[in-house]
């Protein structure tokens, strides 16, 4: 039965949890940018990656970088009708209805949907991390040595301490993430940062 693991995967300053400034990210950090992009894409086997976004995140992709490559792209909207826009856009007004047309891409176009990843924004963010099917919390904390100015937010606690989530062992992540590979305190420019698994208590 179709049960992909779906994970969010989010960059988030500490200690406030921000994670936008009027609409983009506060920062451009170019390992994490790979990271992102090789977590989200790597798959074991011949089966493909989905990736799930609000519509306004997806509105701030400029259009020639989008549909993120080699992986699904799913669009969530309360206004789109439930619709396979095209082999590499799904439009969706709900999370299950997404689940559901992925289930259907995977027997449709032969090719199996392994994992699903929440890639914001914040509003997608605070819904879905209280949804049961999210089993996982990939969260690249950020340390700024300078004072950085955040206008969005994570929307759930984790850094002060979450009652839900608690964060797993370095291991446990490589062994999530296969074989790419984890830095540890990696610095660019004012920011120090750290990738890391959080999971259900
Ligand atoms: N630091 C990081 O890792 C990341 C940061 N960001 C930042 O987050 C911000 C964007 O986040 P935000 O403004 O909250 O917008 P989102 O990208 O979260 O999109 C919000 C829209 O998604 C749709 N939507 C939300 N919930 C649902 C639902 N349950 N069912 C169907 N549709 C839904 C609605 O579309 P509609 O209005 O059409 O109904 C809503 O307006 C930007 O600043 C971006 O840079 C984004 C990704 C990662
Ligand atoms: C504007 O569109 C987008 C904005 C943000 C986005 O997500 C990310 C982009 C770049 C790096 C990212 N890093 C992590 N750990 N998580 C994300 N969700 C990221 C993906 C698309």
């Amino acid at each position: 039965e179709f049960k992909p693991t779906i994970a969010i995967i989010v960059a988030a300053l500490r200690p406030s949890g921000g994670i936008g400034l009027n609409g983009k990210m506060p920062w451009r950090l170019r390992k994490e940018i790979r990271y992102f992009k090789d977590v989200t894409t790597r798959t074991t086997g011949t089966g493909i990656n989905a990736v799930i976004m609000g519509r306004r995140t997806w509105e701030s992709i400029p259009s020639k970088f989008r549909p993120l490559p080699d992986r699904v792209n799913v669009v969530l909207s309360r206004s789109f009708k439930n619709e396979m826009v095209d082999n590499n856009v799904i439009h969706a007004n709900s999370i299950d209805k997404s689940l559901e047309q992925l289930q259907s891409y995977g027997t449709s176009i032969a090719k199996q949907i392994q994992r699903v990843f929440i890639i914001g924004g914040a509003e997608i963010y605070r819904e879905l991390v209280n949804d049961p099917a999210v089993s996982h919390l990939l969260v690249t904390e950020i340390d700024a040595k300078e004072p950085v100015e955040v206008d969005t937010f994570l929307g759930f606690p984790l850094f002060e301490g979450s009652a839900v989530w608690e964060k797993r062992p370095q291991k446990e992540l490589q062994s999530f993430i296969g074989d790419i590979e984890l830095e540890n305190d990696i610095e660019e420019g004012n920011f120090v940062y750290n990738y890391t698994l959080w999971t259900r208590k």
